[in-house]
């Protein structure tokens, strides 16, 4: 609501340009139902010039215009400057006869303004934001029913802004909440500690990934990697030292497997791979690699005692015919059988 500030002080005048600023009307395109209500205005009140016009810090600014041919003046000339600075209606039957506007450049000169009345835009808080007006050639009245009229169209002018800003507002709403579930959909989907699918959301991916393969697409590669010995990590480092080695461990993954693959945790020191596209020769390859960057990158810093680990992996063909439950299962089995092959290496299936 306006302070109990004079209406002339600069901080009222800050206010009341804070409140127009918030209808974000201010040289916005031309539109129909505003363009109608000035017609409406101009119609009803026989005037050849109706405006719906704001009043802005150094200019005023049509939002919509008949008989004027313009989108802004300054506010030097605006006899709606003056029309702001009353409630309701503000109305001057003959400009050369009013000490205020006689020797104004539109009333001396072009085009000639004789007549002037305005009805008051309000913000919804009470701050003089333009006016609806309409203006003659030659001095004249509006009839009561006339000043009614206007008062009303007036009143709709703003009814229409607030509906424009409780719109936008609800928009914004809608992003926000489009954001936060989108959010929460993401949190619900990823390990905490790796960043990685977790188990639920890779079983969504991994069922898709059938559903593609059963339409046409390439067979896909799934492969099983569990940690050899991680208790020892724990046990000899603590549970923190070894979070922080499946955390490197997940970066050396992303280093080993491409782009497209699908990287997951699923669960404890176990970890799982599909590979779209993917041959399971070319999975053993993927493998490879990992075992490779793992032989080779100690997983911490400590350069006095290098930590280096290996895992056991299991691959298996993802076909069209392939049932999920009976694919896990062997890729499973064939991750137990590298285990106890010696570990650090990978069992495909033949
Ligand atoms: N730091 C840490 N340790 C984990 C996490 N999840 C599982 N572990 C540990 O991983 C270890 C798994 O031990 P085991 O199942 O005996 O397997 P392993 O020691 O890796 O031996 P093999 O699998 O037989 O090679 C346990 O000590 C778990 O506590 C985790 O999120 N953080």
């Amino acid at each position: 609501m306006p302070s109990n500030l004079d209406v002339c002080s600069a901080e009222y005048e800050e206010q009341r340009l804070q409140a127009l600023a918030d209808y974000q009307i201010l040289d916005t395109p031309e539109e129909s139902a505003f363009d109608d209500i000035v017609e409406v205005a101009s119609l009803i009140c026989e005037a050849p010039i109706a405006v719906v016009t704001f009043v802005d810090r150094d200019r005023q600014w049509f939002k919509s215009e008949k008989g004027l041919g313009v989108r802004e003046t300054l506010l030097d000339v605006s006899i709606c400057a003056h029309a702001i600075l009353q409630p309701g209606l503000f109305i001057v039957p003959d400009t050369t006869q009013d000490p205020r506007f006689a020797n104004n450049p539109l009333v001396t000169g072009e085009p000639h303004l004789r007549f002037y009345a305005g009805a008051l835009l309000e913000s919804h808080d009470g701050y003089p934001l333009g006016t609806l007006c309409v203006l003659d050639y030659q001095p004249r009245e509006l009839t009561e029913r006339q000043r009614f009229a206007l008062q009303a169209l007036a009143n709709q002018v703003v009814a229409h802004m607030e509906l424009m800003q409780a719109h936008r507002e609800q928009a914004e709403l809608i992003r926000e909440l489009e954001a936060t579930r989108h959010e929460l959909a993401k949190r619900a989907a990823t390990d905490p500690l790796t960043g990685l699918l977790n188990r639920r959301a890779f079983e969504q991916r991994l069922n898709q990934e059938v559903a593609l393969i059963q339409r046409g697409a390439p067979p896909a590669a799934l492969m099983l990697i569990d940690l050899d010995h991680f208790k020892r990590v724990n046990d000899a480092l603590g549970h923190q030292a070894g979070d922080e080695v499946l955390v490197r461990f997940t970066d050396l993954c992303r280093e080993a497997f491409r782009q497209a693959d699908v990287i997951g945790r699923w669960g404890g020191e176990e970890f799982v791979v599909m590979l779209p596209r993917a041959t399971v020769a070319e999975a053993r390859h993927a493998a490879d690699r990992l075992h490779q960057l793992l032989a080779t990158t100690p997983m911490r810093d400590d350069i006095s005692s290098p930590l280096f680990i290996t895992a056991s992996i299991g691959v298996c063909s993802l076909t069209g015919s392939s049932d999920l439950d009976g694919c896990l299962q062997k890729t499973d089995e064939l991750l137990y059988r590298a285990k106890a092959q010696g570990r650090n290496r990978t069992v495909c299936e033949s």
